[in-house]
């Protein structure tokens, strides 16, 4: 639920450093000695990447994308080394504290460190993200890593990241949930979400004014079509320690709608909805990426416009299919980190002209006004071959079904072009032979229509609605975001057949022409076949090096059989296929279905031993993905957002492919630890924070001097502690898992505080001697660390504590005593 931060470690290595995106090895044949950088390296075994193409220049220049006089100042910038960027997880219980140690220690620490770029200062809030919850640093990767004064930032800046509390992110690639006006009781949908860095930011806004016990009503839906990014995104997800998110796998653009038929026999009781509409998407599509040339240079090499243009179908599918999802009076944001307009102004002019009046282009002009951005593009070209085309007229026939009249700013339709025009059918055919002067290595035979060049068209729609954001302008990668308003049902224009969608094994008997519509798989078929051949496989598959944020580290904790993770199904991502077939979960390869968990007897067990009563539901509330109730390991709990969307999803056929979903709330104590206790789950520390206000048995309250003791030590004998009631008290507890509260100041333990937002408590094992704290050595150090820094503002920024733990990187603390073992 975010609000503790008391999640399970995080894994410990970032995924890939980013710096050495900026060498590649000097035997690299496409190594091009045309930067004055690569003079400079003779004696070292990487170069860094030429930062310039020909075909870069030619096509942007041509598209206006700057002006003139600009040009020289945004290539520039364009080819130096993207500065970090993170935030502050606003959600979590530390949050002020760590802003505040932000503006107050290391922004004045860290002012005379030499910077990146010139800048004047170290570290400095991005003014336009509320809060001061963003911020951007001017130290780079490798300055971080080596340098001794920046090392206590460095540790800081790791340790808060992995727990949760911070994120590491672009800077452009926080705007996009900021415009989406998301509401605590909103459920949405991120429609291609992996590695999961906006949908962490909607998890946030959500979690926002949670009060302690309680989960808002909304829900986010984070789906991505390949797999392994997916396990990325429940990595970075976990971290939020949330009840409110399903993560799901499907080809966005069929996202199942999961609409029951009136006469559905399995329509539970207290099924609350009968359709998975969304008040708020995010449709932050695949795209070329070249928004992202700062962080990943090697894309200078690879650039050529057919990128952006073979997505183009793609990303009008995958938005309409969003807005087919969204409820009326719902807000759609479309983005991408790629400059061409084929890719954004483009497809939101094709998406407007699709939606026929009911979806808007919203004015945000007055929202976030620190962010510097400028208008969409009214008028762009399409290249084509060595050719610029300005209307779909000028298309030659045998290109129709690549270049698509909706990539052009007025749109239009080759078949209204042979019924209206005087032309004859063969229009567009005649095909002179010129030289293409853009062409890379300067001369190339290319076809050239010559019948009709017509004048330059600007597109109708208020693109200026649109944003770009370009990096010169607040040394940031680039960019693109549109904020659409759906006012009326979309028109039924593009509705497919009954028979077709029976085919397609969705909404079989009461299709709705909106998910008709969106399901259409129509012209641009063959066009998205054509991005295969145009668009490298890893573009097209997952943006892997063009994306933010890669710096989460892989899964590597998979468990045995109840594992929360699917195991790798073939990647569909590979594969964009003519005729779709929604999946339906049950049917799949290797991924358990989620249950629901009735298990009574456990229940109950689990209420008596800690004292919960029924204020906290439990009923339809805790899911797995086990079947058999004697096996289960772990308890995932959901909030009842989610619950109501499981129960459609069971009763319109499992039509979700759910590869994550619930927070982790009770986990079985192993054979050893069980046979000591009566109750055979612990809580875990992620679902402590929720659960907490309704523990009434096994708690404790400790003083700060004890709670200290019990975070360094780790486990400490009943005699040992400072206040002697407080061992007292911990000895009179059942064996097994307790949970020990912080008192705040130096209340004595007799005093039970009432727990709210800002309690500090963790998991214990009462053991027959002491008590060991059941909370990883990360999470161990980071909350001392916070404690000194509230106790004592001077030492706390200095806290040392043992690394060395034999549980760094684990669940929970090993119980050493458990069966006496270890008592002396
Ligand atoms: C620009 S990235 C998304 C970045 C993400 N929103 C974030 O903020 O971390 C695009 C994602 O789309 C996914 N993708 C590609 N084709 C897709 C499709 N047809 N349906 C759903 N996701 C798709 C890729 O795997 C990739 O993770």
């Amino acid at each position: 639920m975010g609000r503790g931060g008391r999640s399970r470690t995080q894994r410990k290595h970032f995924r890939q450093s980013r710096e050495n995106v900026w060498k590649r090895s000097k035997s690299d044949p496409n190594s091009k000695p045309n930067d004055e950088n690569q003079t400079q390296t003779n004696h070292t075994s990487w170069t860094p990447f030429a930062t310039e193409n020909s075909s870069f220049d030619l096509y942007y220049k041509e598209q206006n994308i700057v002006n003139e006089e600009e040009w020289e100042q945004f290539v520039t910038v364009l080819r130096t080394p993207l500065p970090a960027s993170f935030r502050i997880n606003s959600s979590t219980q530390f949050a002020d504290d760590i802003r505040s140690q932000l503006e107050n220690d290391f922004a004045h620490s860290l002012r005379d460190e030499v910077t990146e770029g010139g800048e004047k200062e170290a570290i400095r809030p991005l003014l336009w993200y509320p809060g001061n919850f963003a911020w951007h640093s001017n130290f780079s990767r490798m300055q971080l890593r080596k340098n001794q004064t920046l090392e206590r930032f460095h540790e800081f800046l790791k340790l808060e990241n992995e727990i949760g509390n911070i994120t590491r992110q672009e800077a452009v690639s926080m705007v996009p949930p900021l415009f989406l006006d998301v509401h605590s009781d909103h459920f949405v949908l991120d429609m291609c979400a992996a590695p999961g860095s906006k949908t962490f930011q909607l998890l946030e806004i959500i979690h926002q004014s949670t009060k302690a016990g309680l989960l808002p009503d909304g829900m986010v839906i984070a789906n991505d079509l390949d797999v392994q990014r997916c396990n990325l995104l429940i990595h970075q997800t976990k971290r939020m320690c949330t009840a409110n998110l399903i993560v799901t796998n499907h080809e966005a653009q069929n996202f199942p709608g999961c609409r029951l038929n009136r006469n559905h026999e399995k329509i539970e009781p207290d099924q609350h909805i009968s359709q998975l509409l969304f008040d708020r998407v995010l449709c932050d599509v695949p795209c070329s990426g070249d928004g992202t040339l700062r962080k990943a240079p090697d894309l200078w090499r690879k650039w050529n416009s057919g990128m952006g243009q073979g997505l183009h179908s793609l990303q009008v599918l995958i938005a309409m299919r969003g807005l087919s999802l969204l409820n009326v009076g719902g807000r759609m944001v479309y983005s991408t980190c790629s400059m061409n307009p084929i890719e954004n102004e483009a497809v939101v002019a094709e998406v407007l002209r699709r939606c026929g009046g009911s979806v808007e282009l919203v004015d945000v002009s007055s929202k976030l006004p620190q962010l510097i951005r400028r208008p969409g593009l009214k008028s762009w070209k399409v290249h084509d071959k060595g050719t610029w085309l300005v209307s779909c007229k000028d298309v030659p026939k045998y290109r129709r079904s690549v270049i698509l009249p909706g990539m052009f700013p007025s749109g239009g339709s080759y078949q209204e072009l042979v019924d209206n025009s005087n032309c004859s059918a063969d229009m567009g055919d005649n095909i002179s032979v010129c030289t293409n002067r853009n062409s890379e290595d300067g001369v190339q035979t290319i076809e050239e229509p010559v019948t009709h060049q017509s004048a330059e068209e600007v597109c109708d729609f208020p693109l200026e609605h649109c944003m770009r954001i370009v990096p010169h302008d607040q040394n940031t990668g680039a960019f693109f975001i549109a904020v659409l308003q759906k006012v009326a049902p979309l028109p039924a224009t593009q509705e497919k057949s009954k028979s077709e969608i029976v085919e397609q094994n969705v909404e079989p008997l009461n299709p709705s022409l909106e998910d008709a519509q969106a399901l259409k798989i129509n012209s641009s078929e063959s066009a998205i076949e054509e991005v295969c051949k145009a668009v490298p496989e890893e573009i097209l598959n997952d943006n892997k090096q063009n994306t933010e944020d890669l710096e989460v580290s892989p899964v590597e904790e998979q468990d045995s059989k109840e594992t929360e993770e699917p195991p790798i199904v073939e990647n569909m991502a590979k594969k964009v296929p003519a005729k779709r077939k929604l999946q339906i979960q049950g049917r799949w390869r290797g991924v358990d279905p989620v249950v629901f968990f009735k298990d009574e007897a456990i229940i109950n067990s689990i209420r008596a031993f800690y004292g919960i009563g029924e204020h906290f539901p439990l009923d339809g509330h805790l899911v797995t993905r086990n079947n058999d109730a004697s096996h289960v390991k772990r308890i995932y709990y959901v909030s009842k957002s989610v619950k109501d969307v499981l129960k459609l999803n069971f009763s319109a056929g499992q039509q979700l492919k759910i590869t994550s979903v619930g927070l982790k709330m009770f986990e079985r104590q192993s054979a050893q630890e069980g046979s000591d206790t009566p109750c055979a789950f612990r809580i875990s520390s992620e679902g402590l924070p929720l659960v907490l206000p309704y523990i009434t048995k096994q708690i404790l309250h400790a003083s700060p001097e004890d709670f200290k003791r019990l975070l360094q030590d780790k486990d400490v004998k009943f005699a040992d502690f400072a206040d002697a009631e407080f061992g007292e008290k911990a000895a009179n507890l059942m064996p097994g898992y307790c949970v020990v509260i912080l008192n705040k100041g130096n209340r004595s333990a007799t005093e039970p505080p009432k727990v709210d937002e800002s309690t500090i408590a963790i998991g214990c094992w009462r053991g027959r001697v002491r008590l060991t704290v059941m909370v990883t050595a990360m999470d161990c150090q980071e909350l001392l660390e916070r404690l000194l820094i509230r106790l004592d503002p001077e030492k706390g920024a200095s806290v040392n504590v043992d690394k060395s733990s034999n549980n760094v990187g684990g669940e929970v603390q090993p119980v050493p005593e458990i069966n006496g073992k270890n008592d002396e």
